[in-house]
């Protein structure tokens, strides 16, 4: 396995709770870190990932891993809302995802010795609908967060461009570059729409509201925190919401930022 893909086992495995820069052992640097949150449709993933290739850094997409966790509960039967139930099959599955080119997902069930190619499965409804309910739980939400710091930390990458909720607040809060990136509803919906066939507009927008309102329970990625800078992407398109981004990293004062450059 290259250091473009990462392994990460249970969290047991993870370290302990710290910075997301904390070098990881053995290797001499950190990886530079840019923290991307915001809410559902706003264009995280993708604009991430396109800005991540240009800088020659990694991406890791954190809401994969809720997600898989989620189809993983499903699978296996766990009950979705009982926080202990979900900590058991965190304890107990294995999470696999790519850094670096085309995103892939497999996830290892307890008990299985094969691991399910997830990458498909991860963006159905049926997982998308249900999501928020593991990631409600607090002490689910601290050992993915070490999972996440752990898979940046042993990345042996140059950097690494990590998004989703309250990676600029919880996850990465002294990342060198932190942004929040929204766009209004309508545009969200807008674009997510186009990229489902047989789901209405209003449908993907009523959906879009729902998920933000169950997740904002949990973290505020509505209002950039003090010192994280806002990227509306509402009247911006595709490139110029990359541009905006890897502009953002170009004005960070960090020197380590500089020299990654
Ligand atoms: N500025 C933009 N202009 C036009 N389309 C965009 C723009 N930004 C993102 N998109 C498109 O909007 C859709 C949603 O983007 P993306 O999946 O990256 O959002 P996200 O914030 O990661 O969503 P989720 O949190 O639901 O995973 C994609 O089809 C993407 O190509
Ligand atoms: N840092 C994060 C990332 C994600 N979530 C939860 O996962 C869901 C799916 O995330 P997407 O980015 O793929 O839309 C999201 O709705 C949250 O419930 C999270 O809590 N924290």
């Amino acid at each position: 396995m290259s250091g473009a893909e990462s392994t990460a086992p249970a969290a047991a495995s993870a370290p302990a709770a710290g910075s997301a820069a904390a070098p990881a052992a053995g290797s001499a640097t950190a990886p530079i870190l840019v923290a991307i949150d915001g809410p559902a449709g706003s264009g995280k993933s993708s604009v991430s990932r396109a800005a991540a290739t240009r800088l020659g850094f990694g991406i890791l997409d954190t809401g994969a891993a809720y997600r898989a966790l989620a189809w993983a509960a499903l699978e296996t039967g766990a009950d979705l809302d009982a926080e202990p139930a979900v900590l058991e099959l965190l304890g107990a599955w294995r999470f696999d995802i790519t850094l670096r080119g085309e995103q892939r997902v497999t996830v290892v069930l307890p008990g299985a010795s094969a691991p399910s190619d997830v990458t498909a499965a991860i963006r159905e409804h049926a997982v998308s609908g249900q999501v928020s309910r593991v990631s409600q739980h607090p002490a689910v939400r601290d050992r993915l967060n070490d999972m996440f710091r752990a898979i940046v930390a042993g990345s042996g990458l140059p950097g690494v461009v990590i998004e989703g909720r309250d990676i600029t607040t919880v996850v990465a809060p002294d990342a060198p570059v932190r942004i929040l990136m929204t766009a209004s509803p309508e545009v969200r919906a807008e674009r997510r729409a186009g990229e489902l066939s047989g789901v209405s507009r209003e449908q993907v927008l009523a959906d879009i509201i729902a998920r933000d309102a169950k997740d904002t329970l949990v973290v505020d990625f509505m209002n950039p925190a003090p010192g994280v800078t806002l990227v509306d992407t509402s009247d911006l398109d595709f490139e110029q919401s990359i541009q905006a981004v890897i502009d953002v990293v170009q004005a960070a004062p960090s020197a380590a930022v500089e020299e990654s450059m």
